[in-house]
């Protein structure tokens, strides 16, 4: 089965947080200039497009992006949809079969358009993250720009998720994925004392036994 591709592409056209540093890629050192190749450079925000938390971001003592087990970022994945609530509870969680694999991406209400930062998107609540703590969730993964509401300073959700052992990844794009069973490949970039990491994120059906 081949991989399907479930990242937002990092280009002039993508929304970032209002504020922020804006995604720039421009040819730096040209062919011309180096006799010998082109040399790109970016510009960016880590929290531009698809990319995980590291606890850094939201906590000054929690961990940074080098020292997250890259194991988090890969292996089996479940994609559920709960597109057509706008408040995801623990209740509505557990109407899902979730299975053991202890990565979890949430195909929310939101539509999937890089370029437009949303005003309002699907939040989890407090007894959700409960309920997914105990299904033994170690990674989840939204189609939003932020677990939190956009102006939140506190970060309730953030922070939950984070006392609950449970990493996040966000901004990914699943308008093009059936519900299931996956392999997942998140990897955040090797960046020293980083608060976060653009990923390619991708993933592929898993067939029923390979959980
Ligand atoms: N760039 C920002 C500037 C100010 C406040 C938040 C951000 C965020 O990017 C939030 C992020 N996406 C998050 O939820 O982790
Ligand atoms: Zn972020
Ligand atoms: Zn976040």
């Amino acid at each position: 089965m081949s991989w399907i591709d479930i990242s937002q592409p990092l280009n002039h056209q993508i929304a970032g947080w209002p504020g922020d540093t804006r995604f720039a890629y421009k040819v730096e050192y040209s062919k011309k200039d180096t006799g010998s190749v082109n040399i790109g450079k970016i510009t960016m925000s880590l929290h531009t497009g698809t990319h995980i938390d590291a606890p850094y971001h939201f906590d000054e003592s929690g961990a940074r992006v080098d020292e997250l087990d890259v194991n988090l970022y890969i292996g089996p994945c479940q994609v559920i949809d709960v597109s057509e609530f706008q408040e995801i509870t623990a209740d509505l969680l557990s109407h899902f079969t979730i299975n053991k694999s202890s990565r979890l991406l949430l195909k929310t209400a939101l539509p999937n358009d890089p370029t437009i930062f949303p005003d309002v998107f699907p939040l989890l609540t407090i007894k959700a993250i409960d309920y997914l703590k105990d299904q033994g969730i170690k990674l989840l993964g939204v189609d939003t720009p932020s677990v939190d509401l956009p102006d939140s300073k506190q970060l309730p959700i953030h922070h939950h998720l984070h006392q609950s052992g449970i990493h996040i990844l966000e901004n990914v794009m699943l308008d093009h994925v059936e519900p299931g069973d996956y392999e997942l490949s998140a990897l955040p970039l090797a960046i020293s004392d980083a608060d976060g990491s653009p990923v390619r994120a991708v993933i592929r059906p898993l067939k029923g036994d390979s959980l």
